[in-house]
């Protein structure tokens, strides 16, 4: 099929090169110079596993291209993809649906030919009525309209489109069905994906239920930490005990500073705020409290920081601040908690060296208010305490590090507030390690 996508970040780029993937060709939208340039250059303009090899296979064969021009996507695709963002309103209450409403105001004119608009963006409750609407105001007949959310992590984004759990279409025609149908084909043929036909009201939902639920099972266990550290127990052998039941599972249980990225946090802020207008209480109740309990993480993070340097305050304590990124596998930065922490600690008065192995550049262009060390030994090199804030394999995996790193910092006092060492390597080199909600593990005198 010729196919077009619309917004080329963090979706809409791993989305082209899978369709294109699939067999298809593929035309991408992005209205970013910069970003579209980066793309048809056969780049990333972000670090994402497996997406720079889809983009050096097929963007020079021309089954994949990318362009600022609309009407060239117009002209092109018989099936047209909206990836373009919903970011949070500045007052919080809802999405900015410029962004969508734009791309569909945009296109609808320029359409000459009977096809289908898929919109892939996270939306709330009523948006795809809006979609329609616009569609019917301005656009020739015979277009048709799906609402598909995306399920896909970041990190993972190429292998979760290619390999989907489910593919939902809300759809209100057997002809827009049919043009889903079409282009998943590849990945339906296989025969062990379920497509999920729906009416576009359930497809918004499932896709704001799915983000509250995972945001709802990681507060969950960031709670039982809180319980953990009063009750002097352990709560990673808790998340262990409780997931090995099949109804539980151990999947989102990695107890740590919270959720953070460009889709948890605002997904959940949003979709409160809209069940709050329409009246759905309970629903919003317990979604604040996965929210409030998401915000104390990084306060009980700070604490744990004071906790490891004796408890006599944190002003001029020099920090090995190890990650940057909201979650190791991306270089995304967006709404990071481990960002947000070494904010509070210069806050504090600490003096935060950050260093992140994927995501330097873009933290050093969106936060240039911090510190940061090119190398992790540069990072690690006379200081007080290391705190490790994003999970990256290249800090908690490394069995070697615990030694080298013991040689060069000044104290060798650890605070894993992703809970992702094994304490025994790092106490084995000395080291004093602090685990939020676990109990602090030190060397035999
Ligand atoms: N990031 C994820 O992992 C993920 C996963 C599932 C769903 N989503 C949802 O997908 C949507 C996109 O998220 P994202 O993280 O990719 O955002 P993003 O900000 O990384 O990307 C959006 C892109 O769209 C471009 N754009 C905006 N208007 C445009 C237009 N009219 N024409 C062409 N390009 C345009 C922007 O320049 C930007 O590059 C959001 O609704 C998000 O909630 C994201
Ligand atoms: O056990 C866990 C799992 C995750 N996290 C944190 O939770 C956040 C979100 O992680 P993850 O869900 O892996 O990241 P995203 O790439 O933002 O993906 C989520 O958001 C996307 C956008 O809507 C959805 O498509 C995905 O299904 C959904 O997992 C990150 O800060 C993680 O560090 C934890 O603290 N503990």
């Amino acid at each position: 099929m010729r196919i077009s996508v619309i917004g080329c970040g963090h979706l809409g780029a791993p989305h082209a090169a899978a369709m294109a993937e699939l067999g298809h060709e593929v035309i991408g939208v992005e209205l970013n110079p910069a970003t579209c340039r980066v793309l048809q250059s056969g780049r990333g303009p972000f670090f994402e596993k497996g997406l720079d090899d889809l983009l050096q296979k097929y963007v020079p064969t021309g089954r994949l291209r990318f362009t600022g021009d609309l009407m060239e996507a117009a002209e092109f695709a018989d099936l047209h993809f909206i990836a373009v963002g919903t970011p949070l309103r500045e007052d919080g209450r809802g999405y900015d649906m410029e962004q969508v409403f734009g791309a569909v105001s945009a296109l609808a004119p320029l359409l000459t030919r009977p096809c289908t608009i898929v919109g892939k963006s996270t939306v709330t409750v009523g948006t795809v009525a809006r979609v329609q609407e616009i569609i019917a105001d301005r656009a020739v007949d015979g277009v048709d309209l799906v609402w598909n959310p995306e399920f896909l992590r970041e990190g993972h984004a190429v292998e979760d489109t290619l390999h989907p759990d489910r593919i939902v279409a809300g759809v209100s025609s057997a002809e827009a069905q049919k043009a889903i149908e079409a282009v998943y084909a590849p990945i339906l043929g296989r025969g062990d994906v379920e497509l999920i036909v729906t009416e576009p009201a359930t497809a918004e939902v499932i896709k704001s239920a799915a983000n509250s639920f995972l945001a709802t099972k990681i507060s969950f266990i960031n709670a039982m930490a809180e319980v953990c550290a009063l009750a002097g127990a352990d709560v990673k052998t808790v998340a262990h005990a409780i997931g090995v039941d099949h109804r539980i599972g151990h999947a989102g249980m990695r107890p740590g500073i919270g959720y953070g990225g460009g889709c948890l946090p605002k997904d959940l802020r949003a979709f409160t705020h809209r069940l709050d207008e329409i009246g759905a209480t309970n629903a919003v109740a317990l979604l604040q409290a996965v929210e409030g309990v998401n915000r104390g993480r990084v306060d009980a993070a700070v604490e744990l920081v004071k906790e490891a340097v004796g408890g006599s305050g944190l002003a001029g304590v020099r920090i090995a601040f190890l990650g940057a990124a909201f979650k190791a596998g991306t270089s995304d930065v967006r709404n990071s908690p481990a960002l947000e922490l070494a904010r509070r600690l210069v806050q504090a008065g600490a003096r935060p060296v950050v260093h992140d192995p994927e995501a330097m550049e873009t933290a050093r262009r969106l936060h240039p208010e911090h510190t940061y060390a090119d190398t992790l030994a540069e990072a690690l090199d006379g200081a007080d305490v290391t705190v490790l804030a994003t999970e990256w394999p290249q800090f908690g995996e490394d069995t070697e590090l615990p030694a080298s790193a013991a040689r060069t910092v000044a104290a060798r006092r650890l605070v894993d507030v992703r809970t992702c060492v094994d304490p025994r390597d790092w106490v084995t080199a000395g080291w004093t390690v602090w685990q939020l909600g676990r109990p602090v593990r030190s060397p035999q005198p």
